[in-house]
């Protein structure tokens, strides 16, 4: 029946708490389909330090799928979600966008999981609005192709900033890193060392040694602009939500000149950015690696039992992952991976005891 814009509703019964877990798994392979495998570390070139070919990340996603029994919901947005008192369930409006069909899904259940990274984080910088060049945000950054030979101005310096960075000056572009604050350059295999000792040591004892071990990585890089924490990378992820970096190969192209670190920007005037302490430049195109927030406060009709305006657990750590009416939350604490592993058992023995 047309409602709205929308073709048809097909009323269905059958939908479990882990198609809602896996919401989130469903958006990345939408995304790996349509875009994913040309973002920066798909298209690194093969000698790269983090060099993924494309084809294994793809059966690892494939090969997890299988391992849980998921059937993963392609194509699908969430419209929203509303509980219906009378009868006790969720109500979720969403739309299958391969076939334009509407689909209505009630559950006892609802997990959302729809992340801290959903909808992009552009800060308010004084003369933005008459930037002459090009403004991108990370998520819709696809390859340093377009960007050879322009000169770039890669906002924020977490993951996704010193990907890109790596990637544009990979492809010639002349490459210029904003870093504003304190971060924690490591290693992949040093910080899942560190995940792996922190379930059997405190974290402090933990974190003296990722630190000893990236600084004899990397050395002491203030004179590059790059300063670390006072408090180790474990701490600080689970204090602040903020994230250590893996170098992807930055740290090289900085040592050699090749990226220049700048501090933060205190002013644009045309195509012209000025920086906190050091004289300005010109530049042909912005990359805001600024971050992103949640959206789930926008589909998310009445969960105020659990969710703030901003779409974040309105409840401490780590009381954070359950509302009312068997509505939950899984990564949304910003405690990393861990964080969303320790959710996810959460909620499984949670919805695991109330169906006994
Ligand atoms: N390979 C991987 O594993 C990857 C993982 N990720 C993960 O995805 C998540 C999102 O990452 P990402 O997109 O990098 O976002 P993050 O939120 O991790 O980083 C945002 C960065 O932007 C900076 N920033 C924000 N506003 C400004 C501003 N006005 N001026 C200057 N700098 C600013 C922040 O600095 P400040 O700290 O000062 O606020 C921070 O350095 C993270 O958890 C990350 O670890 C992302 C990419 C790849
Ligand atoms: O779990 C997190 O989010 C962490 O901060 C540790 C971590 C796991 N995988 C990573 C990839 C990039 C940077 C940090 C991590």
């Amino acid at each position: 029946m047309p409602i709205g814009n929308f073709n048809v509703i097909v009323e269905r019964e059958d939908c479990s708490a882990s198609l809602w877990r896996n919401r989130a798994y469903d958006r990345l392979k939408l995304h790996l389909a349509k875009e994913f495998c040309e973002l920066p570390y798909m298209s690194y070139p093969a000698e790269a330090p983090n060099y993924i070919p494309k084809d294994q990340f793809i059966r690892y996603l494939d090969n997890y799928i299988e391992r849980f029994n998921i059937r993963p919901k392609y194509h699908t947005e969430v419209k929203s979600c509303t509980y219906d008192q009378d009868k006790q369930c969720w109500f979720t409006l969403a739309h299958d966008m391969a076939t334009s069909v509407d689909v209505r899904y009630t559950s006892r259940f609802l997990v959302v999981a729809s992340g801290e990274n959903s909808a992009e984080n552009i800060p308010t910088i004084h003369g933005l609005n008459g930037f002459a060049g090009e403004t991108i945000h990370s998520s819709r950054y696809k390859s340093g192709t377009a960007y050879s030979r322009k000169k770039v101005l890669v906002v924020g310096c977490g993951n996704s900033g010193m990907e890109i960075a790596y990637d544009l000056a990979s492809h010639g572009a002349n490459t210029t890193i904003v870093v504003r604050s304190p971060v924690h350059v490591v290693t992949k295999e040093i910080i899942r060392c560190g995940m792996t000792l922190v379930q059997y040591m405190p974290m402090n004892t933990v974190d003296d040694l990722l630190v000893r071990m990236s600084n004899s990585v990397f050395g002491d890089l203030s004179r590059h602009g790059i300063v670390r924490p006072e408090i180790g990378p474990l701490l600080l992820k689970a204090k602040t939500g903020r994230s250590a970096v893996i170098d992807v190969g930055t740290i090289g192209l900085i040592k050699k000149g090749t990226i220049k670190v700048v501090g933060n920007i205190s002013t644009i005037k045309g195509n012209i950015v000025e920086f906190d302490g050091r004289k300005a430049s010109t530049f042909d195109a912005i990359v805001f690696a600024t971050g992103y927030k949640s959206t789930a406060n926008t589909w998310l009709k009445n969960g105020e039992s659990m969710l703030n305006g901003d779409g974040l657990p309105k409840k401490e750590f780590p009381n954070h992952w359950k509302g009312a009416n068997g509505l939950y939350c899984a990564g949304l604490a910003k405690r990393g991976l861990a964080g969303i592993a320790m959710d996810s058992r959460n909620i499984a023995n949670d919805i695991l005891s109330s169906l006994h």
